[in-house]
């Protein structure tokens, strides 16, 4: 049996030659779509560094809006934010459509976050007892008293 995709494993363990053409295409083509994967690699490696760090700095504004009592979405940014992208895209000669496809699926998934946090916030204001959802939703991080600091004990 083949692995399930979200099994959990390390980095080491990527094989950069996996491909389902092995042995059926001719050798120096493979070589080639192998030289061409290794900077697709590279390039979807810096992708999540990159997600990884935006996701810190919206968690920071998640947890500055639910100190404050302000909403997680705000419309009017996001538009703006949007029609730069467009323009961005454009220049790039990337398709300004998927681009801002691409910014609507994180803003919706940040403002989620935001929601969690707040809702946190305020169960910890009125109970002094629940945690914070971690960042990759994957559970619980810190306490009531990491949530006293700034950065919700994710020392940010
Ligand atoms: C991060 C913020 O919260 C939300 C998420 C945004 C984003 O991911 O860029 C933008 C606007 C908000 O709807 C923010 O208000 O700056």
């Amino acid at each position: 049996m083949t692995e399930p995709s979200h099994a959990h494993l390390s980095v080491e363990d990527f094989d950069p030659a996996a491909s389902s053409l092995t042995g059926s295409v001719d050798p120096a083509v493979m070589a080639e779509l192998l030289s061409i994967r290794s900077s697709i690699d590279n390039f979807d490696a810096t992708l999540v560094y990159l997600l990884a760090e935006r996701f810190k700095a919206t968690q920071r504004v998640g947890i500055l809006k639910a100190k404050h009592q302000l909403p997680p979405a705000d419309p009017n940014r996001e538009k703006a934010q949007i029609q730069r992208l467009r323009a961005l895209a454009e220049s790039a000669h990337l398709d300004p459509a998927f681009a801002e496809k691409f910014l609507n699926f994180i803003i919706s998934e940040v403002i989620h976050h935001h929601q969690a946090i707040s809702e946190s916030h305020s169960a910890v204001a009125a109970t002094g007892v629940v945690p914070v959802v971690s960042l990759d939703g994957q559970g619980f991080v810190g306490s009531p008293e990491s949530l006293a600091t700034d950065d919700g004990g994710t020392n940010l």
